[in-house]
């Protein structure tokens, strides 16, 4: 199935609720309703350990890089490590060597310490070359990821979740990810690998100081949990809000219009001031939290140096210590604590990076609008020369995931070849059947079949070809006006792109274009009338060439002239295939073969227009309507 457009106007609001039925049975509860405040509160569920196993996921194609980068890690920090050894060699085996006039041993631990001092930087920097590569594939395959399943959600999804929160899983949650593998993840293996290393070495030196040491770490491993603790609900807090910022500008700005046609830009302007303060305060409560980490480890690291040092000098004093080795603990003593800031600002990333995959399982962990069939069936061959394919509703119902009962249980079938116009009320549920039809959604009970086969039963592919839908907005997308014809055949030249908009009506004013077909709308777009978009969407579905069509009819009236374009390329598009068209005009609706009036979401009246007229019900009434405002 194929939408050539996307805007759909005839949508409701989000979370609308369902029209009250007095006649019908309780409304039936959807299936697998969520919390009715996961998505206000951007906190979408997902299996306990999605976060954990989608970075797994992830990781998992570059195991053998993310080996060969630790390694180089490890080589580099062992060069880094040795120069505290290379001290206390110094001052107590090469310095009494020197005053016995002896330079082996000084010029020794000169080379050793270049020659650390080069491999250290050359493996840092193969190892940061090797783990940004990682990383950048890691994001690249995530934002892919995030990319194709927000297009596989339903509608339905996607107008309760906004495009805002997309954009800031796919942006700021993922960039939130990338400081972790690239800086984050650096710091805590250069931590965790000098902590064993000095701690082992510190023994190796004196038994007494390695045990001071390490037992030093325990008011600092509580000092981290409740660190870790508190910004964990800290840096949830802060992916909504940015999430929420985004949202706002996203919403203010697509709708721009009706943003300054109804002079709302005073009233966005409160509600996004008071989002950024949210956002700032949130902020400001990561900083706070990393302010008082820092300041109460340092404090408790000191305090293990300074009572460390009072030994040591009491030991040295006392003949027990040589002082070399006092200097060499001293020196250890200091890198292992300052790292402890560090591996705050990488607790820091840890818990961003944490927050922002916990929100992106959830979206991942969301199911698909419309599953793909593990094993498609096919359309039957047409049958000969007969245009279109038949259409069956065979005990539908349907209700949205939020709300109550929409359509109440219907049979409905729609003979090959033919027209069907649908009018009615606002909200009588028009657009929902459209929607079924076009498989945006399943029903929540029956089949929707088309020639026979259930749509849930063919590929994506076989839907595309074989349904279109048509919506009131035609939506155009970046590129040419050859590109946003062709979306309804990818694979159109451009001579059948060109014969199918001189069909359509539409090959005049394109030509007249500055650059004609190859004009870019985007650049442009603000000059194609309404009228004109229209004709470019039904450019796109004759090109398509679906055995069905739905057609949502623009509401907005055009002038007289477009109105007729419009009117023609309709008839065009229309012929050779079965259509259902939602109708607003009375043109349509008289070129159509049937009528279906709905209210309520039933079909009240169902017939040739002619019948229904002669019937004097509610389609007559319209009718008289129509026919007396264009007179
Ligand atoms: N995504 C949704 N979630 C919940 N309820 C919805 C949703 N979309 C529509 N509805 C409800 O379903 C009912 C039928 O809506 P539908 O859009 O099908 O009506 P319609 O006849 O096409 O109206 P219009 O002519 O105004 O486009 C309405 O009560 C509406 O509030």
């Amino acid at each position: 199935m194929t939408t050539t457009t996307t805007g759909l106007p005839s949508d409701g609001p989000e979370e609308r609720p369902g029209p009250h039925l007095p006649h019908q049975p309780p409304p039936p509860q959807p299936p697998e309703p969520e919390p009715a405040d996961s998505f206000t509160q951007d906190r979408l569920p997902a299996p306990k350990g999605a976060a954990r196993s989608l970075l797994a996921s992830l990781l998992a194609p570059h195991r053998p890089r993310v080996w060969a980068a630790a390694l180089l890690l490890l080589l580099q920090q062992a060069a880094v490590q040795a120069g505290p050894l290379l001290v206390a060699y110094a001052l107590d085996h090469a310095v009494p060597a020197v005053r016995a006039g002896e330079f082996g041993p000084l010029i020794a631990v000169g080379l050793a310490a270049a020659v650390c001092a080069a491999a250290s930087g050359g493996l840092q920097f193969g190892f940061i070359q090797l783990s940004a590569r990682v990383s950048q594939d890691v994001l690249l395959a995530l934002r892919g990821r995030i990319f194709r399943h927000g297009q596989a959600l339903s509608l339905d999804f996607h107008e309760r979740y906004t495009s805002g929160r997309l954009i800031s899983r796919a942006t700021t949650d993922v960039e939130s990810l990338r400081e972790l593998l690239e800086e984050g993840l650096q710091e805590l293996i250069t931590i965790a690998l000098a902590t064993v290393h000095i701690s082992v070495t510190l023994v190796f030196l004196d038994w007494g100081f390695g045990a001071a040491a390490v037992a030093s770490g325990a008011p600092l491993y509580l000092l981290i949990r409740s660190y870790r603790r508190r910004t964990h609900r800290v840096y949830g807090e802060k992916s909504t809000a940015m999430a929420d910022l985004i949202v706002k500008f996203a919403e203010t700005l697509n709708g721009i219009r009706p943003v300054q046609a109804f002079r709302r830009e005073r009233l966005n302007d409160d509600v996004f001031a008071r989002l950024n303060h949210r956002h700032e305060r949130v902020n400001g409560d990561a900083l706070l939290e990393m302010a008082r980490y820092v300041v109460t480890s340092r404090l408790a690291a000191n305090t293990a140096v300074a009572a460390i040092v009072l030994w040591g000098a009491y030991r040295v004093a006392t003949g027990d210590l040589a002082l070399g080795v006092l200097a060499a603990a001293v020196l250890y003593l200091r890198r292992l604590y300052d790292p402890i800031d560090r591996l705050g600002i990488f607790l820091n990333s840890y818990e961003s990076a944490a927050a922002s995959l916990q929100k992106i399982a959830g979206l991942l962990a969301q199911p698909a609008g419309v599953p793909e069939p593990p094993a498609p069936a096919a359309l039957p061959a047409p049958a000969g020369g007969r245009p279109g394919r038949g259409v069956d509703f065979r005990g539908v119902r349907f209700a949205y995931r939020t709300g109550g009962e929409v359509l109440p249980r219907f049979d409905l079938t729609l003979a090959a070849g033919t027209t069907t116009a649908v009018v009615g009320a606002t909200g009588a549920g028009k657009s929902t059947l459209a929607k079924l039809l076009a498989r945006f959604y399943d029903p929540t009970e029956g089949r929707v079949l088309l020639d026979g086969v259930d749509l849930r039963e063919l590929s994506t592919a076989e839907l595309r070809r074989g349904v279109v839908l048509v919506t009131q907005e035609a939506f155009l997308f970046s590129g040419t006006v050859a590109d946003n014809i062709a979306i309804g055949r990818p694979d159109a030249t451009r001579e059948e792109i060109e014969h199918t908009a001189k069909a359509i009506g539409a090959h005049d004013f394109i030509t007249a274009l500055p650059d004609g077909y190859d004009t870019d709308v985007r650049k442009r777009g603000g000059r194609i009338s309404a009228g004109q978009r229209q004709l470019v969407g039904f450019a796109r579905a004759l090109l398509a060439d679906p055995a069905v069509l739905i057609l949502d009819e623009a509401t907005s009236s055009l002038d007289i002239p477009g109105e007729r374009a419009v009117q023609a390329a309709m008839d065009t598009v229309l012929r050779g295939r079965t259509a259902l068209v939602i109708a607003h005009r009375l043109s349509t609706v008289e070129i159509a073969d049937r009528v279906l009036v709905m209210s309520d979401g039933e079909i009240v009246e169902d017939g040739p227009p002619a019948r229904l007229i002669a019937d004097r019900g509610r389609f007559a009434e319209l009718h008289r309507t129509w026919r007396e405002s264009v007179r």
